[in-house]
């Protein structure tokens, strides 16, 4: 595995094909999958004190069993050389992370727009059947920082700011994202976030080119970039 740190952020390349990526993605989205269902029945549940203390018992069991094999740290941005990248402790998108909501992301040809949607339940909420603010700029940062990517440079958020219109609820809601602007190392972008009823937060971000990041004057590509699978 051969680690390159550009500035203060690391990636691995690793020598796993791209058909192996996605089986492990397949097996451990599904891991994932079960455990936010578990994060949403916990909340939910009106199951008696008993029941909820053989849960836990068995849910400790359960995590033992992982943990007999683990990587020391995070998941980090690993790469192979056919070019497809994954980050799978993501906040937002990560496949093996079940506090990711998941975001799915569309980018357009160009890579200039994206929509994204997702379906957020009780675990993102903050104001009753609401979902919380903070997680509105989560999701939006993670789409308009690949969005600001392009797929072929590192980005780094500067400056996100955003706009409360009005409350969203809980339940389908969708982000749309556009890059508004270039100038040097900045790249302006915009996105709101909302559902059926219209925009409910609108945002505008500042994202940096590091000025330690090597970049390819002629590609414009970054090095430790590479183009996902997903696109
Ligand atoms: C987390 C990165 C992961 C990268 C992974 C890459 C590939 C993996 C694949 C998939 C992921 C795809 C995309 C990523 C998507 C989502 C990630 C979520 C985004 C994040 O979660 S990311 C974490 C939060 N983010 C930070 O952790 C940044 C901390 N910070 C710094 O690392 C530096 O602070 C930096 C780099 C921002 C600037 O450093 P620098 O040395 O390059 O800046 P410099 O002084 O040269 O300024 C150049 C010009 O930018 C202006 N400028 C400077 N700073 C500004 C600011 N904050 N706001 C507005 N404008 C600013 C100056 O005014 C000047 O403007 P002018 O040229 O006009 O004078």
């Amino acid at each position: 595995m051969a680690e390159q740190t550009v500035g203060q952020v690391h990636f691995s390349e690793v020598d796993i094909p791209t058909a192996e990526v996605d089986h492990r993605e397949a097996v451990t989205g599904g891991l994932a999958a079960s455990v936010r269902e578990l994060v949403d029945a916990t909340i939910r549940t009106t199951v008696d004190d008993d029941e909820i203390a053989a849960v836990r018992a068995e849910l400790d069991l359960l995590t033992a069993r992982l943990r007999t094999a683990q990587i020391p740290g995070p998941a980090g941005v690993r790469y192979n050389r056919e070019g497809r990248s994954w980050g799978w402790g993501n906040a937002v998108i990560g496949q093996r992370n079940a506090i990711a909501p998941p975001l799915v992301i569309v980018h357009a040809d160009d890579a200039e727009t994206a929509h994204a949607e997702v379906t957020l339940g009780a675990a993102y909420e903050g104001p009753p059947g609401m979902v919380h603010g903070g997680v509105s700029a989560l999701l939006m940062d993670q789409v308009m920082g690949e969005t600001a990517s392009q797929f072929k440079r590192l980005t780094m958020t500067g400056t996100l700011t955003l706009r409360y219109l009005r409350p969203l609820p809980l339940g389908p809601i969708s982000i749309d994202c556009r890059v508004a602007n270039e100038v040097g190392r900045k790249v302006f972008v915009e996105a709101s976030i909302g559902n059926a009823d219209g925009i409910a937060v609108e945002a505008t971000g500042v994202f940096i080119i590091p000025s330690w990041a090597v970049m390819d004057e002629e590609t414009g590509e970054t090095e430790g970039w590479r183009r996902s699978a997903e696109g």
